[in-house]
């Protein structure tokens, strides 16, 4: 592989490489080399990887891939990142609503400098499960509720959650969320496919907003506080016991830029 452009950005923390494939040079079936660019040591470092493709219906398709290569469900702040990277790249013009596919669906989206928000698929509803939640925001999320998410070691109880039976066999994405302090709800997330915990998880503050509505009551607007920085969820609660309007909403930054020459292997 040769001459290919890739990007860097982040949202909250939570980092990605970004191609932009309309034109097809990027072998997105190659999930050794996807795994292999996301690596920290051997390759460019990121907690997942994105190609932005074409779309025959909206404005450009997203492939999200976890860190360890695999193809997966939706990502949130990839979302948002790869909303950003669209306007960017001038596939989108800022400041007007746009949509484009991903793996659960169409998204809208709206770019303003580096706040981005996001419209989220509609949630069906939860479960309640082993003391917690569980919801599905475009990937899977069990809701653990703790006094202080702080304290939590969020890599051996998360590990813990995200390979038990109950979750098996596709496994599960893991929140510790603190109590709502007034409209702020603190959250840690260990994330399936990095098998570690990210500084942020856009489906999983949506699910941890959604569940800290469930479990009291108030707010449908709460700042989710992630080690990565804030983001705002907001969404209506309907009759049926489901929620939809989701939107996530915060910054999605560019970092840098660069040339892949060689493949790096694991
Ligand atoms: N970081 C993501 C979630 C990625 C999905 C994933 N880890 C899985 O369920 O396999 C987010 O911002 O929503």
């Amino acid at each position: 592989m040769k001459n290919i452009e890739f990007y860097k950005y982040q949202g909250t923390g939570n980092d990605f490489v970004l191609v932009d494939n309309r034109e097809g040079s990027f072998d997105g079936d190659n999930n050794e080399l996807i795994a292999a660019l996301c690596h920290r040591r051997f390759g460019i470092g990121a907690d997942g990887l994105m190609l932005l493709e074409t779309s025959d219906k909206n404005s450009f398709t997203m492939r999200y891939y976890n860190s360890d290569g695999g193809e997966a469900t939706m990502c949130g702040n990839g979302g948002r990142c790869i909303a950003a990277f669209a306007v960017h790249r001038g596939v989108v013009p800022e400041k007007v609503y746009f949509s484009f596919d991903a793996v659960d669906g169409v998204h809208e989206a709206f770019v303003d400098g580096d706040m981005v928000s996001l419209k989220m698929i509609d949630v069906a509803g939860y479960e309640e499960k082993q003391d917690g939640l569980f919801l599905d925001t475009g990937s899977p999320h069990f809701i653990k509720f703790v006094d202080n998410p702080e304290v939590v070691d969020v890599f051996k109880e998360g590990s813990f959650w995200r390979n038990h039976d109950v979750f098996a066999p596709g496994g599960t994405n893991v929140n510790f969320v603190g109590n709502p302090d007034g409209k702020e709800v603190a959250m840690r997330t260990f994330e399936r496919g990095v098998e570690d915990e990210t500084w942020s998880c856009g489906t999983g503050a949506v699910a941890s907003a959604i569940a800290t509505y469930i479990r009291s009551g108030a707010g449908k607007c709460f700042d989710m506080k992630v080690p990565g920085g804030k983001l705002t969820v907001s969404f209506d609660v309907v009759k049926s016991g489901g929620f939809e309007n989701v939107w996530l909403k915060g910054p999605a930054k560019y970092v840098f830029s660069g040339q892949i020459d060689a493949e790096p292997i694991l």
